[in-house]
């Protein structure tokens, strides 16, 4: 079996940056490596960026956004197709897997959007728990301020009240999820990078010697 690595963190904490970076780090150590994120980019993916996150004409039935169970079913939807066909056989084939978001998503954020966080966790029970998620923390403010530079930015991204309600979930998250381990986002990339290192290196490769 291989190893199953997800970054999780409200918008902007540095995830796609750090996952980039783990992946050439075990490239480097002779490992294979699949990058991965989710959304995804298949249909599914981009039927969540047309109805959920782009806040556009379509994803509005009767002057509203879709509804909260819609969109969490959307997600689940979108990761059982990323599960069977991507993460499955790649785990099987002796992979490295990294997701850029994965279930632990769907709990922070659907959960702070007024879904009970019982039913989540249920609705995502078909998801395999990941071997190790790296919780990339930082306050909401400097989030914000390495965003700002974004262009297409949805409404959905925008809404901080929401992004300090998800950060705490994560947080709260973390207390019930073993596997989910905290990292301060705050500092420079490569000393986040190496936070994250010395964490793989203890709680995956060290355990599998
Ligand atoms: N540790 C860091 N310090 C300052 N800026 C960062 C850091 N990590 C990432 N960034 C910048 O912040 C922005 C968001 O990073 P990104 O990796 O895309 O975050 P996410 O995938 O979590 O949304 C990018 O412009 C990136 O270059
Ligand atoms: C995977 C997932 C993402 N999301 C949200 C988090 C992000 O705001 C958005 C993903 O958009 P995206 O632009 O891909 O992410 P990012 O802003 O981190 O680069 O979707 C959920 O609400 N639930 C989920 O299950």
């Amino acid at each position: 079996m291989g190893m199953f690595i997800v970054l999780e963190g409200i918008d902007g904490a540095g995830k796609s940056t750090q996952a980039k970076m783990l992946a050439k780090w075990f490239e480097n150590k002779g490992y294979e490596v699949v990058l991965t994120k989710e959304p995804t980019d298949t249909a599914f993916g981009k039927l969540i960026r047309r109805l959920v996150l782009t806040g556009g004409k379509e994803g509005i039935i009767d002057g509203a956004r879709i509804s909260k169970e819609a969109e969490a079913l959307l997600f689940a939807a979108d990761r059982a197709e990323h599960v069977k066909k991507l993460i499955e056989p790649s785990l099987k084939a002796g992979k490295v897997v990294i997701s850029d978001r994965y279930f632990y998503s769907s709990l922070a954020y659907q959960w702070a959007r007024g879904l009970d966080l019982e039913w989540l966790i249920n609705l995502n029970a078909f998801a395999p728990r990941a071997d190790l998620v790296i919780l990339l923390d930082l306050p909401v403010k400097e989030s914000i301020k390495r965003i700002n530079g974004r262009s297409i930015r949805s409404e959905f991204d925008k809404i901080v009240e929401l992004q300090k309600k998800v950060r705490e979930n994560y947080l709260k998250l973390a207390e019930k999820f073993e596997e989910i381990r905290i990292i301060n986002a705050l500092a420079p990339v490569e000393d986040i990078h190496n936070d994250i290192v010395a964490l793989v290196e203890h709680e995956l490769l060290e355990k599998r010697e």
